[in-house]
């Protein structure tokens, strides 16, 4: 183990992005591996946020709409999350909710597919995606039908009006070929929708490279915008002009100040708002944004595939009881790895009273993401040896870890 230790500090020292740890506010004895779940906090974020509560909030009041930009922060938010996931700027807005852009792109692209209601999908994607579906369809709008990932495309035939995927799977890793499904669907006339939740910030993503119609994702992982922060939408240009969603707020109308009776949709892609923007939200999600664009999707990527090759070699080598259902593959996986063992819950819970951060996923799954802007190669390997020390001492037996908790 020692041998692990001093090739993670090895590494770390030769890492070019190992300085920007120090953008985030994270304790140095910390192992903070669940930024897949939910994103550090920028230390630049807590005046960006108490900046745009005390002036522009406190003292320019009403004025701040137009003088400090609030009016056209999730047009602003979405042309600075275009790049980092292959799209035009004007394709992509921030808003909402993921779950809430589910549901108004699920029936957009159900719209467009007059005399289709099936929206495909597999058994295990994010809760909120199916039962976004099984709302739609409980209206009489939409038919749920799934298919295991690797029978996908010969599920797709004339009745797919929508493909509905999760790009990176949240419990596996295991990533999609966008540019293969996407193209599978095409050929039968269906539209695809990505979600790309557990993807922007941490994997290559060229939605404009796959052709792909419609993706949502969330904005407080790897793109570090806080808790709850507004999540992404984007709609190719091709489909701007006829797009008919039905959450129909003011704040998608054409001109939402004119307050007129009927409902007249923006151009583009502003018709997928609905409610005035949560604006402390969005100064937060900004200050995270800009470091992941700062920082560039190149070396994210890179260094998310060496921090995960080198956790999964040493977790083979050192910690075998542990079984990886995660790609071995690089390439084919997001930025974590999840590992299967029985007692993963009561595992998750002795790392985490020792300061290594990851979660469980039931029913017996322990995951860890490497959020490649403030993840060291020392996380990785205190990772290995904590677990194998745990494993080795009986440690996770104590009772308390075997206590299930409320959330997480
Ligand atoms: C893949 C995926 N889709 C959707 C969601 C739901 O996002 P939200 O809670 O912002 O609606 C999450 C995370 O919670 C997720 O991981
Ligand atoms: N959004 C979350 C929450 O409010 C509480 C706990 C976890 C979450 C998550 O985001 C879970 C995450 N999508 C996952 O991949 O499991």
């Amino acid at each position: 183990m020692n041998d692990l230790a001093q090739e993670a500090a090895r590494l770390d020292a030769a890492d070019p992005l190992a300085i920007c740890r120090s953008e985030f506010l994270i304790d140095d004895d910390l192992a903070y591996l669940d930024g897949n779940s939910l994103g550090a906090l920028p230390k630049a974020a807590p005046a960006r946020v108490a900046q745009v509560v005390q002036k522009e909030w406190g003292e320019q009041l009403i004025a701040s709409w137009n003088d400090a930009g609030w009016i056209g922060l999730p047009q602003k938010m979405g042309s600075k999350i275009a790049p980092l996931i292959g799209a035009q700027t004007h394709e992509v807005i921030a808003t909402d909710t993921t779950s809430i852009n589910l549901f108004k792109l699920i029936s957009a692209a159900l719209a467009m597919r007059p005399g289709r209601k099936q929206v495909l999908s597999e058994p295990g994607n994010f809760p909120s995606d199916l039962y976004m579906i099984e709302g739609l369809e409980a209206q009489g709008l939409a038919e749920r039908r799934l298919a295991e990932r690797g029978d996908i495309e010969a599920a797709l035939d004339e009745n797919v009006a929508l493909l509905l995927l999760t790009h990176v799977h949240y419990k596996t890793g295991e990533m999609f070929d966008m540019v293969r499904l996407t193209k599978a669907a095409h050929d039968v006339g269906a539209l695809v929708l990505w979600d790309l939740s557990h993807s922007a910030g941490a994997v290559p993503v060229d939605l404009n490279g796959a052709n792909a119609d419609f993706a949502v994702g969330c904005g407080y992982k790897y793109l570090n915008g806080g808790p709850g922060a507004p999540a992404f939408a984007f709609v190719a240009e091709g489909h701007l002009a006829n797009l008919q969603q039905p959450l129909s707020g003011w704040m998608g109308h054409n001109a939402p100040f004119a307050f007129e009776d009927d409902y007249q949709p923006a151009q583009g892609v502003d018709r997928l708002l609905c409610s005035t923007p949560s604006v402390i939200a969005m100064s937060a999600l900004e200050v995270g944004v800009d470091l992941i664009a700062m920082i560039g999707m190149g070396p994210l990527v890179e260094k998310s595939r060496a921090l995960s090759e080198f956790t999964r070699a040493a977790m083979a080598r050192h910690v075998p009881e542990l079984t990886c259902i995660s790609p071995a593959d690089p390439a084919q996986r997001g930025s974590q790895l999840s590992f299967r063992h029985e007692h993963s819950y009561e595992l998750c819970q002795a790392l985490i009273a020792r300061k290594v951060i990851g979660d469980f996923r039931a029913p017996d799954v322990l995951r860890v993401g490497f959020a490649p802007a403030y993840v060291r190669y020392a996380d990785c390997a205190r990772l290995v040896s904590e677990l194998r020390d745990i494993l080795d001492s009986g440690e996770w037996q104590k009772p308390e870890y075997a206590e299930r908790g409320a959330v997480t």
